[in-house]
């Protein structure tokens, strides 16, 4: 991956200097550009930005800190610290996203709903990136198309919550928000917002896309062992033999490829791409690793490749969509069945004024029914507004349920349900499933009910790790990837009139 320096600098002042002001007009194709002024009337003066212009707007599920000097040590320590990835690597992930929109490419995200402090060890990382790698092969396997593999991995920790406060046994203590704010040990001590926790959370980080570039480029990820990206709880069982079967057809290819001369030692067989990404939520943290990218003279945010905007901040005069409409990362939205069309058509036009391919990822999450109801809507305004978007299905966030035992969870049949409908959906409207964010990881965790392996309300006690939200579990995951890869390949056969001769 190319290496730029960014300089690390007083932002505030950078920017004053460089960025005009500039304007949003209602068509998306007479876009003026910063260098030509704005005309007519109906345009509209949008002030400048800066990285912390976000402190003018209402921030809604950001934490009080007790004491304001602490955190402002932490947060200069933190602009001190080197950036965790470069402004290169965004823009390749930008293009490789820009396809995904056209239908020719396909992402891949997810990992951890909230990682954690306890849970960090090189076999739990292993582990999440291995699954992942699995279901790339079984997505390349069936959409015959580059699958863009992002985690929910190194730096995915701070949490919008439903509630502030959560109850027990007739006591209340503010809501856990993620490890990086505060703990998740129901106590006073540990509910209270505690600024370092930022700097484990930025080592963690580090360490963290450390080793998974370590894993991406280190040989681990070579095509080659395809076979041997076993997870041992996975070897026998249904999803493990399916895999076994697909990954010794590609050994099968690699070994035709090489007796008729193609070199499988080309880095592209023996690397991987592998990005991050996470919630853009605890601003303070993200405006502290925000630095100016000296090729371009635009600004990443240097926390992660990609930051989604949560459906519970998401507000178009809100403080976090402030802060991603001047950083160039490439961005996800979620978006529940609480969006209405002509909203998100603002919104992306807030975050991509210039309307580039790639930037934008709109990543659904709403439940089978209702999204077969307003998906539709949803595309067709996006269309009618001229808007390049990929579009991306959660399949986790709007299908949560409280079982009988109290405990948070998911089942398998609906989060499959919702991601057929997504597909449906975009057969029926011409468009493009461009990919899938699911909350999973490499362990055998029993936090999601239903699949092949069938976990029960009853289960669900025994290996129940999550921090947050309930989890796919690696099993879970590959079941999940291998009916997609079904709706892929049936979509490229069709496209190709070659349908009824293939079985997979
Ligand atoms: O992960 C996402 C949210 O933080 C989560 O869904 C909210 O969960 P809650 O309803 O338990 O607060
Ligand atoms: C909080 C999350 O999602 P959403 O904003 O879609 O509820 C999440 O992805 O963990
Ligand atoms: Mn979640």
């Amino acid at each position: 991956m190319g290496m730029h320096v960014i300089a690390a600098s007083n932002p505030n002042q950078l920017l004053l200097l460089r960025l005009p002001t500039y304007t949003v007009s209602s068509s998306l194709h007479h876009r003026p550009s910063s260098s030509s002024p704005p005309t007519g009337s109906s345009s509209l003066s949008i002030p400048q930005w800066t990285p912390s212009s976000w402190k003018t707007k209402p921030a809604l599920q950001l934490p009080t800190y007790p004491d304001q000097s602490s955190l402002d040590t932490v947060l200069s320590t933190i602009r001190s610290f080197p950036p965790i990835i470069f402004a290169g690597e965004c823009r390749r992930l930008e293009e490789k996203l820009s396809l995904a929109a056209l239908g020719n490419a396909f992402l891949l995200q997810g990992g951890d709903c909230a990682e954690s402090f306890k849970e960090f060890n090189a076999n739990n990382i292993r582990d999440t990136f291995r699954v992942i790698l699995q279901m790339s092969a079984v997505l390349m396997f069936g959409g015959q198309m580059p699958v863009i593999k992002v985690g929910r991995m190194a730096g995915q920790f701070a949490k919008p919550r439903s509630d502030p406060f959560e109850e027990k046994d007739g006591v209340k203590l503010p809501s856990y928000r993620g490890d990086n704010i505060n703990g998740d040990v129901f106590d006073e001590k540990s509910r209270v917002p505690d600024p370092e926790r930022m700097i484990r959370a930025y080592c963690q980080s580090v360490a963290t896309l450390n080793l998974l570039r370590a894993f991406a480029t280190g040989g681990y990820a070579a095509m080659q062992r395809v076979t041997e990206w076993n997870l041992d709880f996975t070897e026998y069982s249904e999803q493990g033999d399916r895999y076994h079967e697909l990954a010794h057809r590609v050994d099968e290819t690699l070994g035709f490829m090489a007796a008729a001369g193609i070199t499988p030692n080309h880095p592209i067989m023996t690397t991987t791409d592998f990005w991050t990404s996470h919630e853009c939520l605890l601003l303070p943290y993200e405006e502290a690793l925000t630095r100016e990218d000296s090729t371009t003279g635009l600004y990443y945010d240097c926390s992660a490749h990609l930051l989604w905007v949560g459906e519970r901040t998401r507000q178009l005069d809100g403080a976090h969509v402030e802060f991603l409409r001047g950083i160039s990362n490439p961005l996800g939205i979620k978006v529940s069945d609480k969006m209405d069309p002509n909203e998100l058509v603002k919104l992306i036009e807030i975050l991509n004024p210039t309307n580039k391919a790639g930037r934008i990822s709109i990543i659904v999450r709403m439940g089978a029914d209702n999204l077969r109801v307003k998906l539709p809507h949803l595309i067709r305004a996006v269309r009618g507004a001229g808007q390049i978007v990929t579009w991306v299905s959660d399949p986790m966030h709007g299908n949560t349920t409280k079982a009988p035992c109290g405990l948070k969870t998911r089942s398998f049949d609906a989060i499959r349900a919702e991601v057929r409908a997504f597909f449906d959906v975009h057969d029926q409207e011409g468009s493009h499933p461009g990919g899938v964010h699911l909350e999973m990881t490499g362990q055998n965790v029993t936090e999601c009910v239903g699949g092949s392996r069938t976990i029960t309300y009853n289960d669900l006690s025994s290996r129940y790790h999550t921090h947050c939200d309930p989890r796919l579990n690696a099993s879970q995951s590959l079941e999940l990837a291998f009916i997609i890869a079904g709706r892929l390949r049936k979509k490229r056969l069709l496209s190709q009139d070659k349908l009824p001769s293939f079985r997979f």
